[in-house]
């Protein structure tokens, strides 16, 4: 993966440890929002992302490319790539039962991908420094052991909840009943 320093957890950094009220190994992490682009069910033209932590440490989802989410034809948008990136990290952070949100992605594309392919996301923590987390994903091609199509690289940071209530929508958050402990 070609890294910033951004994305490079500082030496200091801490090894993540999943909350001891996050998912079990071999549960499934579910959505965090019903219409989100990423993970939503109800998102008619979305990623419908949905993970598991096979682990504890680790978070994985299959994606397959629809031909909304072209961009050359045929071929998938970066963008949509890298949303899928963006998602499978966002997911994994949830490992540790606080908000995140992204402030950096940075992605390799490696290969192409084919409308109808189905990527296999893997996202994990490399180190946490204060709010910062360090994180990487990596989605292959066709299976597990696959071929590589992209990696990513990210720095998310920790917000507490109103970050959502006050830059979007309090309503909808309260809909949907997360509870997050934020301060463990
Ligand atoms: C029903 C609804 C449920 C809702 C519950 C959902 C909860 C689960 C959501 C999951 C979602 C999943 C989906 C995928 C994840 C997204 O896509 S999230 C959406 C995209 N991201 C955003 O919208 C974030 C926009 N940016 C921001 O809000 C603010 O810039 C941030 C990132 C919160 C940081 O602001 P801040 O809190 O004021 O903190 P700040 O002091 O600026 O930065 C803290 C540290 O990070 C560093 N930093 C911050 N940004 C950067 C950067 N870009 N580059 C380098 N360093 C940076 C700072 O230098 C600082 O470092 P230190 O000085 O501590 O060493």
């Amino acid at each position: 993966m070609t890294r910033s320093p951004v994305t490079t957890p500082p030496p200091e950094a801490d090894q993540p440890a999943a909350h001891f009220d996050a998912p079990p190994p071999g549960s499934a992490l579910g959505s965090h929002y019903s219409r989100c682009f990423g993970c939503g069910a109800d998102h008619p033209t979305g990623l419908h992302l949905a993970a598991v932590t096979p682990d504890g440490a680790t978070v994985e989802a299959e994606f397959t490319v629809g031909e909304a989410h072209q961009g050359a034809p045929m071929l998938a948008h970066g963008g949509v790539l890298a949303a899928a990136m963006d998602e499978i990290i966002g997911m994994s952070v949830w490992l540790f039962q606080r908000p995140y949100v992204t402030a950096r992605l940075e992605t390799d594309y490696v290969r192409p991908v084919p409308v109808g392919t189905t990527l296999h996301l893997r996202a994990w923590c490399n180190g946490i420094a204060g709010r910062k987390a360090y994180l990487e994903a990596e989605g292959r091609i066709g299976a597990p052991d696959g071929p590589v199509a992209v990696r990513a690289a990210a720095l998310f940071v920790q917000v507490d909840m109103e970050h959502f209530a006050r830059h979007g929508d309090a309503a909808a958050i309260a809909a949907e009943h997360h509870d997050f402990e934020v301060n463990p």
